[in-house]
């Protein structure tokens, strides 16, 4: 897990309470900010709400890949102190969550508390992400858009919600090639296993209950692994669990940051 890449400037959009503690939403693999739109206005009025764009997608720069996991904890370093934030809480889907895992392992004075959802600490094969890259790069972010859509949610939810369908895979069609495929690498690259054992924040690990990308037992090892950890596992969700029980998993998160507030 190298560090290769200088901090970019990530897009951002701050809304919620001025007075309140900071908490910082981070996307997963072909999403942006607006991936956390049905989760917000309960957690803006809690929070001062920190949403970005993960570089490679949304408004952020798209360097040239690969990115490592480092890249993407060091943009969130960069974000946090040019906001003057000095610790705030972190909330992560898929590869968000990987973002906040390394994050708070590394840097452990800048997370107070941290909510990972729908991920997982090493994915594998890496010759999977490698492909999908390759894919990516050759035929653009559209030629996976109906597959990645098959797992954010569950194929009764995209039947009954078919704007939610054609909106999701717009917003993995739109998000640039080079950007989703250097996040791919990170993803090929990144073992956070040992990083685990390190991270004192108390971390509350949210599943899919039908997630076939990251199922609950990657969950379980995370909350498992972490010094303070917590599971809870989400009934009929796929991948995007905050987007199709945004009920639930908001008032969990919400419960979590409040009690991690320090
Ligand atoms: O696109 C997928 O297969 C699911 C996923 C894995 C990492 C991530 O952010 O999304």
């Amino acid at each position: 897990m190298s560090h290769t890449n200088a901090p970019v400037q990530v897009h951002h959009v701050v809304t919620g309470r001025t007075d309140g503690h900071v908490v910082v939403l981070s996307n997963s693999l072909g999403a942006t900010h607006r991936m956390w739109d049905a989760n917000l206005p309960a957690l803006e009025e809690q929070f001062r709400v920190v949403r970005y764009d993960t570089r490679g997608h949304g408004d952020s720069p798209v360097p040239p890949g690969p990115y490592s996991i480092d890249d993407l904890a060091d943009d969130v370093v960069a974000l946090l102190d040019q906001l003057g934030v000095e610790r705030a809480h972190f909330v992560g889907l898929s590869l968000g969550g990987m973002t906040g895992m390394r994050l708070a392992a590394r840097n452990p004075e800048r997370v107070e508390g941290l909510v990972v959802l729908c991920t997982g600490a090493h994915l594998t094969p890496a010759s999977g992400w490698h492909d999908r890259a390759a894919t990516v790069r050759a035929d653009g972010t559209k030629a996976v858009a109906e597959a990645v859509v098959a797992r954010w949610f569950t194929p009764g939810f995209l039947e009954a919600n078919p704007d939610v369908k054609a909106s999701s895979e717009a917003t993995v069609a739109g998000t640039p090639a080079e950007g989703y495929a250097g996040c791919c690498e990170v993803i090929a690259a990144m073992d956070l296993r040992e990083d685990l054992p390190s991270i004192t924040a108390p971390t509350l690990a949210i599943a899919g209950a039908d997630d076939p990308a990251t199922p609950p037992p990657d969950l379980e090892a995370i909350a498992s692994a972490v010094q303070h950890g917590r599971l809870l596992v989400v009934p009929d969700s796929a991948h995007l669990a905050n987007a199709q029980q945004p009920g639930i998993v908001t008032a969990a998160i919400i419960k979590h940051l409040r009690g991690s507030a320090s």
